[in-house]
């Protein structure tokens, strides 16, 4: 771990390694940081978030989960942010005291998705108690409407929110509403913020607006070629930037067609790096062979601009 670097570039949102009979599968996970840091270059990761499964996990697992990725993260990764959220205060207050205490670099949290926050003042609330178990470490409010159904617009939410919760340091940014976004980022002049983006077919839209980085499940496996956009975006190759969006894109915009989530991400992670990632947990269920065999072969018909 590197403390105190800045969190920036691409954060893999981590998927859980399940045995074939659905235990979680800890032994895998040594050689899943090896192939993320060594085929991907990608150097964080976002643990027991969506991608993970986080919440199909029992509290147990996901110490156990949040502390081998610490583990065999040490001295290869930059950081390691472990999602928190649940929908019980005192489950998001144990798993964050947790984290803190095995040195993540970083908590998150969602909106509790059940019974949920009306507005911005009860939402804070939520999250500030969290937060202020894990005082020490950055805390991210990770910002998802499409799964949480709680809509509070970003913009709104940071108004003030240094003053509530001190560890306060930036946003994942897993929506499509970029308006929200560029207001954000425009009223973080000085910075102090991170905007982590995580939708990742259009990511290359938000870094045109300045965001910082982005979390998503596509970086476990195409996280060499985003990082070749966004190097073509940073020297102002717009055009091959856009080259990598569109061709990433490509491979989405087919898979989202054929039904594309966690358990089709598992299956795609396992043909691309050969690490068995397992079946998902219900009430997801396995992505079919006919899912396996279209995606694969549209992901080889890809040439990258790279000529891989
Ligand atoms: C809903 C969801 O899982 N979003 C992920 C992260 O936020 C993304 O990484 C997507 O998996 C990706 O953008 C593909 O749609
Ligand atoms: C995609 C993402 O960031 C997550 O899995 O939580």
């Amino acid at each position: 771990m590197t403390p105190g670097k800045k969190l920036e570039g691409l954060v893999a949102a981590t998927i859980t390694p399940m045995t074939p009979d659905g235990q979680i599968n800890l032994p895998m996970i040594r050689q899943y940081v090896d192939y993320l840091v060594n085929e991907q270059n990608v150097k964080n990761v976002f643990v027991n978030g969506t991608t993970g499964e986080g919440l199909s996990l029992s509290i147990q697992e996901r110490k156990q989960l949040a502390e081998e990725w610490m583990c065999q993260g040490k001295d290869k990764l930059d950081h390691v942010i472990i999602h928190v959220g649940a929908l019980s205060l005192p489950e998001c207050q144990e798993l964050a005291r947790h984290a803190a205490a095995i040195g993540a670099g970083g908590i998150a949290v969602i909106a509790p998705f059940f019974f949920k926050p009306t507005n911005k003042d009860e939402l804070v609330a939520f999250l500030q108690k969290v937060a202020s178990e894990a005082p020490e470490i950055p805390f991210y409010y990770y910002h998802i409407p499409s799964l949480t159904g709680v809509k509070i617009r970003v913009e709104e939410l940071l108004d003030g929110i240094k003053a509530q919760i001190p560890t306060f340091q930036g946003v994942k940014f897993s929506d499509m509403d970029l308006l929200d976004l560029a207001q954000c980022i425009n009223k973080n002049e000085m910075g102090q913020f991170e905007f982590l983006y995580g939708v990742d077919e259009q990511l290359l839209g938000a870094l045109a607006l300045g965001a910082n980085g982005a979390v998503g499940s596509t970086y476990n496996y195409l996280g060499r070629q985003t990082n070749l956009m966004l190097q073509a975006f940073a020297k102002a190759d717009l055009a091959l930037a856009q080259k990598y969006q569109f061709l990433t894109g490509e491979f989405l915009n087919f898979v989202i067609k054929l039904g594309f989530g966690v358990a089709q991400t598992k299956a795609v992670m396992t043909f691309v790096s050969g690490i068995p990632m397992g079946p998902p947990r219900l009430p997801l269920v396995g992505a079919s062979s006919e899912f396996i065999v279209k995606a694969k072969a549209k992901l080889d018909s890809i040439v990258w601009p790279d000529g891989d």
